[in-house]
């Protein structure tokens, strides 16, 4: 996808005519290695040959807006109402970007009022409009202590014009939503609804995922947290494998349609033989399927670690996704029910070693929610504050229908349309799946081969 500069700008509500509590500190700074000017944009490529493909001045190269605080805002903040809404699926650190918000929002701006809506965008429903918190610094003084979200969450979808009622019957002027792709494709709707009623509010996106499969953004919050979390249970899986005889030590990851968390914790675990992803098809019959390597591993190792993300190997299940797998072919949210990938792996490991003579000790993990209901570690607890910090300040100078990011380590505004436009995954060409399998020393790929390609046997 080629982008053009013009599909990296942002909506503005209006010329920014207020004086920030802010401008003080700004009145010296200027771009540097470690920060962005006003007015400065941040490069969406960052290698020389890339840049060279753009035949154009350097200030249409494509760019982001940079993030951060504006001498001027937009809004008048002692008369803004803002509201915070934290949809889809846990994410360690969604408490402390709310905290961090709030802290913004009350300290530095001195807003009116903040809002929570309660359990995700159904708190927006005419049915539980009311039902909303009011956020001050001291109600959340402690809460980036524990996980999940004091708001609450939900999936299932609601009606943009209802929830801009309750945005209006309200008064608010800012909305934050935090949440998914699923949770930025709501604010983009709600934001839709409130430019059509002509309305003054803003909507900003706060991405969250421990998937880490929403783009333009280096890593989304928590997903950090998750992945060293799910590292413990590869490790246990590894003890408990090579402590049985023919030991199979099985993890299964979250990892809906990208394999993020299953790449990154076999590497921080630096002890899985084998990393299946979405991203990348295997098969497990033939000489270079996976159920010969698995053999193969056992014989020479006496045992073998497989950390499986839950999309992998969808292609395998007869009918994925369908209702008689899970009961419903989709969630609440519209996503689609994955097959069970791991049912199969079991049985058709199990199977394959009993008959080669290899009766397995198959020790499977599922830590499932327990990697994403964790606290958020030092690194996201940073991340998360300066993530609120940033949405905190786009939202003030009338920033809309955008997202805060971090991209190549600066923080900035990405249209949503943008964050919405695609998903991110793992590249198999990409260096991090190199890495992957420089690690394990699988084969790049079992038994599917790409067309004109000879399926390489495996590093080690
Ligand atoms: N295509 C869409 N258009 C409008 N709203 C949507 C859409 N998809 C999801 N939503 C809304 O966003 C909310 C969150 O979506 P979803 O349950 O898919 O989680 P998410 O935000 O993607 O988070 P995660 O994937 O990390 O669990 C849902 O309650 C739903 O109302
Ligand atoms: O059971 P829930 O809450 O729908 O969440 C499950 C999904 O949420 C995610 O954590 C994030 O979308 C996926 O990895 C996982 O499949
Ligand atoms: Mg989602």
């Amino acid at each position: 996808m080629t982008l053009h500069i013009d599909d990296l700008r942002v909506r503005h509500l209006g010329e920014c005519r207020y004086d920030s509590p802010l401008s003080e500190m700004l009145t010296t700074k200027q771009t540097s290695p470690h920060y962005v000017a006003e007015g400065d944009r941040v490069l969406l490529e960052d290698t020389v040959s890339m840049l060279a493909g753009h035949d154009v001045p350097p200030e249409q190269v494509p760019s982001f807006e940079a993030a951060g605080p504006r001498k001027k805002t937009y809004f008048d903040p002692s008369s803004v109402t803002a509201g915070i809404v934290t949809c889809g699926g846990l994410c360690p650190g969604i408490n402390n970007v709310i905290r961090g918000l709030v802290q913004e929002l009350a300290v530095h701006y001195k807003v009116k009022r903040i809002l929570g809506f309660r359990n995700g965008l159904r708190g927006l429903t005419s049915e539980y409009r009311d039902d909303t918190v009011e956020l001050t610094p001291e109600h959340v003084r402690d809460i980036h202590n524990a996980g999940g979200t004091i708001l609450g969450s939900s999936r299932g979808n609601q009606d943009p014009d209802e929830m801009v009622d309750s945005l209006v019957e309200h008064g608010v002027d800012v909305l934050f939503v935090i949440g998914g792709d699923g949770g930025m494709r709501a604010a983009t709707c709600l934001s839709t609804a409130i430019e059509a009623r002509g309305l003054d509010i803003a909507v900003l996106g706060v991405p969250k995922t421990i998937d880490n499969d929403l783009p333009f953004t280096d890593q989304s919050f928590g997903f950090q947290s998750a992945f060293a979390s799910a590292m413990d249970f590869i490790s246990s899986a590894s003890v408990e494998a090579a402590a049985s005889p023919n030991g199979v030590g099985l993890v299964k990851l979250m990892g809906r349609h990208s394999g993020f968390i299953a790449a990154y914790a076999a590497l921080a675990a630096n002890g899985a033989d084998i990393v299946l992803i979405p991203e990348i098809a295997f098969a497990l019959d033939g000489p270079d399927g996976l159920l010969a390597y698995v053999e193969q591993h056992v014989r020479k190792k006496g045992y073998v670690v497989i950390v499986l993300a839950e999309g992998a190997g969808q292609d395998l299940l007869e009918e994925p996704g369908l209702p008689h797998r899970n009961g419903q072919a989709t969630d609440a949210s519209g996503n689609l029910r994955l097959g069970k990938i791991d049912d199969l792996l079991k049985e058709r490991i199990t199977d394959h070693l009993t008959a080669v003579g290899l009766a397995p000790t198959m020790r499977y993990i599922d830590p499932s929610y327990a990697i994403r209901s964790v606290v958020a570690n030092a690194y996201d607890s940073v991340y998360c504050l300066r993530l609120a910090h940033a949405a905190a300040h786009a939202a003030m100078a009338g920033r809309t229908e955008v997202a805060v990011a971090r991209w190549r380590r600066r923080f900035v505004h990405v249209p949503l349309s943008l964050m919405t436009s695609r998903r991110n995954q793992v590249d198999p060409d990409g260096d991090l799946w190199m890495s992957v399998l420089e690690t394990t020393c699988q084969p790049a790929e079992f038994g599917v081969q790409r067309e004109g390609e000879k399926v390489p046997s495996g590093f080690c």
